[in-house]
């Protein structure tokens, strides 16, 4: 190797960091999936990048070896590179087998021009099972493209034929190899020890320039599925260095990402020779192969979900009476009475919904919430249940004062200055003077029980049918969807009814709907089932919470 084909100092863009990178394999096709093409698309999708492939050969081959070999005319290659360059911006090219001098010439003058930003070669000359992929009078050609790639990654063999030298015998002399053809060539090169004998297979990043020798060790894994892996770890390389601007972070986890595929690449039962490695296996584990339902699709699943549920309780008396303004002031008090006990606890689950939101929106929303149904709708209770509204009460019939806006967890800006408050201990004492009956009972415990679990996902989903349920009851009656009496200022329970279609409360069950279906769609399937299941039994609850002061009246 001649000293002229050193690189001239690096010149080029400095690799640009990237979150999904576009990254082209130039390589041959092997249409039993395991190497060439189909390894590099695969490899590059596993490590988070988007995948693109200029076909330079065709073979057919499987796991057990090469049959045949067919090399396009060399002018198409130049054709699908500069389709893909003439459209896409190219973060890291991967170039794998070139089978000829002709193909060699092509992809190095398509390198020259485009100079895209990273360049992994992989000299592939020999596969696995021994068949040639590179013509033998190919050699100097491609050793006169070593210089246009970053990293070169050669088996044992191949860096032997690129340093002019005997297979290396031992790992220090693949070593003192790679640093000859890095010298040669100003690229970095990893001498991957794959092929060694012995318990470990260790690779070296070897970069002349900056007399660096970086080391990764490793057991060997015990498996025959090593089809493919040289390609593999190049396409990964390429596509990790354009998304982290490290070659040595880049091929640790390149590395690491392969040994997990190396390990799986036997269950795939592939082949009767050399199987692929399973290079998905990491992901599957992982981040499973089932879609999730998007925040959208999980709202109208659960609303429909308990479609039965919000029948059943459109069609109580309790809510009947309530809408026509038939409902008798004693089952009507019982239920606030009820009602308040409720809200001092659910006030107290959704400051736990607090405690455990992991970001400080979610941890500000279910306070604020917390403090909107203690302050303001306690306090409507409070001045029902002390006798200022409602029909027999001393001062009419008429709407509750404005300004208040804090219902069901909504915020409030203050409380209405005649409402009577919670904080004051004689009207607190008549607040809070019922005891719980069975449905109350049942419902907190649910509620308590999830809060003390400490499961936030599920906690949130537990919460919400109190916000969702009374809101939709709230637009409806204000709609005169259960009659006109609903919307007569004259009805003697308007004030009431005017708390349910609060615009604010409406706002902040949007949040709340919106805060539980992201968690939703973001939990594994168990734990949104999980959550799903919450929000089914206190939907449960508020149709029992509602049939209540009926039945026991
Ligand atoms: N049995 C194994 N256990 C652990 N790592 C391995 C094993 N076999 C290969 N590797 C790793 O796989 C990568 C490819 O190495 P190898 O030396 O086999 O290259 P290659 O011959 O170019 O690959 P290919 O099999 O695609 O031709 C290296 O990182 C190597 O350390
Ligand atoms: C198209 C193509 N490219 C590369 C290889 C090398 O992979 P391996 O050495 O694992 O057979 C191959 N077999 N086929």
């Amino acid at each position: 190797m001649s000293a002229d084909v050193r690189r001239a100092p690096h010149t080029r863009a400095v690799p640009r960091v990237r979150r999904v990178p576009r990254v082209l394999s130039i390589a041959g096709s092997d249409p039993s999936g395991g190497a060439g093409i189909q390894a590099d698309l695969k490899s590059i999708a596993a490590v988070g990048g988007y995948g693109m492939s200029a076909i330079t050969a065709l073979t057919a081959q499987n796991t057990r070896g090469v049959r045949g070999v067919h090399v396009p005319p060399s002018a198409f290659l130049a054709e699908q590179l500069d389709a893909v360059a003439d459209d896409i911006t190219v973060d890291a090219v991967k170039i794998g087998m070139l089978a000829n001098a002709e193909v060699i010439g092509v992809v190095a003058g398509w390198l020259r021009r485009i100079e895209p930003p990273i360049v992994v070669l992989d000299p592939v000359m020999v596969a696995t099972s021994g068949d040639r992929l590179l013509d033998a009078d190919a050699e100097a050609a491609l050793r006169d493209l070593l210089p246009l790639a970053d990293l070169i990654t050669p088996n044992l063999l191949e860096l032997a034929v690129l340093a002019g030298a005997e297979r290396a015998s031992t790992w220090p002399d693949a070593i003192a190899q790679a640093e000859a053809v890095s010298s040669a060539t100003g690229a970095r090169v990893l001498a991957k020890g794959g092929h060694l004998d012995g318990a470990d297979a260790p690779d070296a990043l070897v970069h002349a320039a900056s007399g660096t020798v970086v080391s990764f060790g490793g057991a060997r894994i015990a498996t025959t599925a090593t089809h493919g892996t040289g390609c593999s770890l190049s396409s990964a390389i390429a596509t990790l260095q354009a998304e982290l601007g490290d070659w040595e972070a880049a091929v640790g986890e390149a590395r690491r990402w392969l040994r997990e595929s190396l390990r799986h690449g036997a269950s795939l039962e592939v082949g009767g020779g050399h199987g692929p490695v399973s290079h998905f296996a990491g992901l599957w584990s992982r981040g499973g192969v089932r879609t999730a339902p998007t925040p959208d699709e999980i709202e109208s699943e659960w609303w429909a979900g308990i479609a039965d549920v919000r029948a059943a309780i459109d069609d109580l008396p309790f809510i009947r009476g309530l809408a026509d303004g038939t409902l008798a002031r004693e089952p009507f008090l019982g239920y606030l009475a009820q009602d308040a006990l409720y809200l001092r606890d659910y006030a107290r689950v959704l400051a736990e919904a607090s405690r455990l939101a992991p970001d400080a929106a979610g941890q500000a929303f279910w306070a604020n919430s917390a403090h909107g149904s203690l302050v303001g709708e306690l306090e409507l209770h409070a001045d029902w249940l002390a006798g200022a509204h409602g029909p027999g009460a001393g001062d009419g019939e008429g709407p509750i004062d404005g300004g208040r806006t804090g219902t069901h967890g909504t915020s409030v800006d203050g409380p209405a200055a005649s409402a009577a408050s919670v904080a004051d201990p004689l009207h607190a004492a008549a607040t809070f003077a019922a005891e719980p009956d069975a449905a109350t009972t049942a419902y907190l415990d649910h509620l308590l029980a999830t809060a003390a679990r400490g499961d936030y996902a599920v906690l949130a989903a537990a919460v919400l049918p109190c916000f969702w349920i009374y809101v939709d009851l709230g637009e409806r009656l204000a709609a005169g969807e259960f009659g006109a009496q609903a919307l007569d200022p004259g009805h003697p329970y308007a004030s009431w009814l005017a708390t349910y279609s609060d615009p604010a409360f409406a706002h902040a069950t949007r949040e709340a709907i919106g805060l539980v279906t992201r968690l939703a769609a973001d939990a594994t399937p168990e734990r949104r089932a999980a959550m799903h299941r919450a929000f089914r039994i206190s939907s449960e609850h508020e149709r029992a919470f509602f049939a209540a002061p009926l039945a026991l009246h």
